[in-house]
């Protein structure tokens, strides 16, 4: 990814003199988007406006034939009956007016809703499918996050600004049209007083869009620091620290930029439509002072005067209502294209290349050749030129200390990241030739940080192969493997348990617990790959000694990658690589590299005499 920020660009592209272009694609665009989300909901709002623009224009109409009416009645009082009919039919079309718009309401919340659900599903579809890399770049959070906050309702936004720029035309027209038959001279003067709202409305588009854009980064954090005060994981540590009052102080903070920037942008966003509406209002006024210089010069009648001021009221609601679509138009539009650019997004090197083959169910050699992997915005490689060979049933260590780039070399392996030099290869095959989906069925990683899902106890195991009906007997084995089943079945809902007290009846484990659920999980997978970071971490000593004890004979055959910082519980494995400052300082097994007497053998050393000061190791 290049460090522009393409919304930088669309941004400053958007005010160019391409407008009209893109204002007709955009609607096209969303219009498409709706329509696939809810069609016949798209084509009953549709009808409703035309059918509240037709009311508009009978409306106007019928006004003027009860104005008629009451002047006639004023000079002869047997004309009352007269009044029944227009007086109805006034009452009716009014109803009309009301009743469409009410349903229109609803009818649009419903539509919305579908939008919102077609573009979730978009969103995610994106996020679970570019590379793991954008989880390293700040300005694709801040993207992710724009989008999360307007992809639910802008497109539909733009489809409610056509709905209202069409109901708006059709009912310019109609009224329009009717205010012709009045008199030719008020409709000219009308239409000049629209322009100033609509030139206004754009400029306003691109205030409320510079102002998202700029103020997103701060969002995000502040976001980041209230998730810290009412997160799960973080409540205890927030507490122990006294850490409340600190984020507090830094939330506030933030919120008085933020307020202090609203200020100003609401003020610069009412200057305009102050604006706009001034000029509309002088337009305004100027159109009733011709209509009573027309009625004192006898060209039109007080009723049809009576209707055109009506009329001018409803046309100078139109044209508002037309600008204001108008402006919804370009403001979702802009952030449209801000979820375009998430939606288009290049998944990655390596992703979704089509009609690569599946690598073969398993391996006899899995080679790391002269590996190098640099995270994006870093200036130092975090591996550069590692080797490493694993072969089929082998358990190979990773050792190393912090920072060395173990886990690092762990995610390249498993095909997470794409290395920036050498390769990968499957039994002397290229991985890159593979299909990168296919490749990840072939490995299971268990992360330092592996998650712990708020779901029973089951799902947390057979989420090992999630396009597979959960096993409940393979569950079980995995669970006795990882020696976590006892721990499961005394539980109150067994395997059903969830585990989480997030939900109700949820149970929470231990982080040791949690970690043999996550390794049941990966033994749950049966890839020929293991791999596994730090898998012991919260184990007590027994447990980790029986799990390496046996890892062996759970693997079954498969070849396992095991990241561990402790010595004692590595020194079984068939193959050692000492990881230094992204390099391998040194490989053997445990009595070679003892006898090497190197990097390994001294913190060997100094592990073996902190548990026993005076022992020769
Ligand atoms: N997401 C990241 N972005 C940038 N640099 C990173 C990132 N993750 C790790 N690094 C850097 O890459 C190097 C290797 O990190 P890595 O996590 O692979 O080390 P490790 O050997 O697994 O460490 P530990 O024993 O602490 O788990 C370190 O210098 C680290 O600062």
């Amino acid at each position: 990814m290049s460090d522009v920020d393409p919304l930088e660009v669309l941004a400053a592209r958007a005010g160019g003199p391409r407008s009209a272009r893109r204002l007709t694609r955009l609607l096209v665009r969303s219009t498409q988007q709706v329509w696939r989300a809810g069609p016949r909901v798209l084509l009953a709002v549709l009808g409703l406006q035309v059918l509240a623009a037709a009311a508009l224009a009978a409306q106007i109409l019928v006004v003027e034939r009860v104005l008629t009416v009451i002047l006639d009645v004023a000079d002869d009082p047997d004309a009352l009956p007269r009044l029944w009919l227009p007086v109805a039919l006034l009452a009716l079309v009014t109803a009309i007016t009301s009743l469409s718009g009410a349903v229109q309401q609803n009818v649009e919340r419903l539509l919305g809703e579908k939008v919102a659900a077609a573009m979730w599903r978009d969103v995610l579809r994106t996020a679970t499918g570019v590379s793991l890399r954008n989880f390293e770049e700040p300005t694709f959070f801040d993207r992710l996050q724009r989008v999360e906050t307007n992809a639910l309702f802008r497109p539909y936004q733009v489809t409610q600004g056509l709905v209202i720029m069409l109901g708006a035309v059709f009912g310019s027209l109609g009224v329009g049209t009717v205010l012709v038959t009045l008199h030719p001279a008020l409709l000219p003067l009308l239409v000049l007083g629209g322009a100033p709202l609509v030139l206004t409305s754009r400029r306003e588009s691109r205030l409320e869009f510079d102002f998202a854009v700029e103020q997103t980064p701060a969002l995000r954090l502040r976001e980041y620091l209230i998730g810290l005060q009412t997160g799960r994981d973080e409540a205890a540590e927030v507490r122990a620290f006294a850490l409340a009052r600190e984020l507090g102080r830094r939330i506030d903070l933030l919120y008085g930029t933020y307020l202090k920037a609203l200020r100003g942008h609401i003020l610069r966003r009412s200057r305009l439509s102050a604006l706009g509406n001034l000029g509309a209002a002088v337009a305004l006024a100027a159109t009733l002072v011709v209509m009573v210089w027309l009625v004192a010069e006898g060209e039109i009648t007080v009723a049809s005067a009576g209707a055109a001021i009506v009329a001018i009221r409803m046309l100078a609601h139109q044209v508002q209502a037309l600008s204001n679509g108008i402006r919804l138009v370009f403001e979702s539009g802009l952030f449209l294209d801000d979820v375009d650019a998430f939606l288009t997004m290049d998944p990655g090197q390596g992703e979704r290349v089509e009609g690569q083959p599946d690598p073969p169910s398993t391996f006899e050699l899995l080679e790391a050749e002269d590996l190098a992997f640099t995270y994006p915005g870093s200036e130092a490689p975090a591996l550069d030129g590692v080797t490493v060979r694993l072969c089929r049933g082998e358990v190979v260590a990773l050792v190393g200390e912090n920072g060395s780039g173990k886990t690092t070399l762990a995610k390249v392996l498993a095909g997470l990241y794409q290395p920036t030099g050498g390769q990968v290869l499957w039994d002397g095959v290229d991985a890159r030739q593979y299909r990168s989906a296919g490749l990840r069925e072939r490995i299971t990683v268990i992360f330092q940080d592996f998650v712990e899902y708020g779901l029973s106890a089951t799902d947390n195991i057979a989420i090992g192969r999630p396009d597979d009906e959960p096993d409940p007997e393979r569950v079980r084995r995995a669970a006795a493997d990882a020696g976590i089943a006892r721990a499961i079945e005394s539980l109150p809902a067994g395997y059903d348990t969830i585990l989480s007290r997030e939900f109700p009846g949820g149970r929470d484990l231990s982080g040791g617990q949690w970690q043999r659920v996550a390794l049941a999980r990966a033994f749950y997978r049966d890839a020929p790959l293991v791999i596994l970071d730090e898998p012991t971490a919260a184990m007590d000593p027994r447990a980790e000694h029986e799990l390496f004890a046996s890892l062996r004979s759970m693997l079954a055959g498969r070849s396992a990658l095991v990241v561990s910082h402790r010595f004692s519980t590595v020194r079984t494995a068939d193959h050692i690589y000492v990881m230094d400052s992204g390099r391998v300082a040194e490989h053997g097994t445990h009595t070679e590299l003892m006898a090497a007497d190197g990097v390994y053998a001294d913190l060997f050393r100094l592990q073996a005499a902190a548990y026993m000061p005076d022992a020769e190791a």
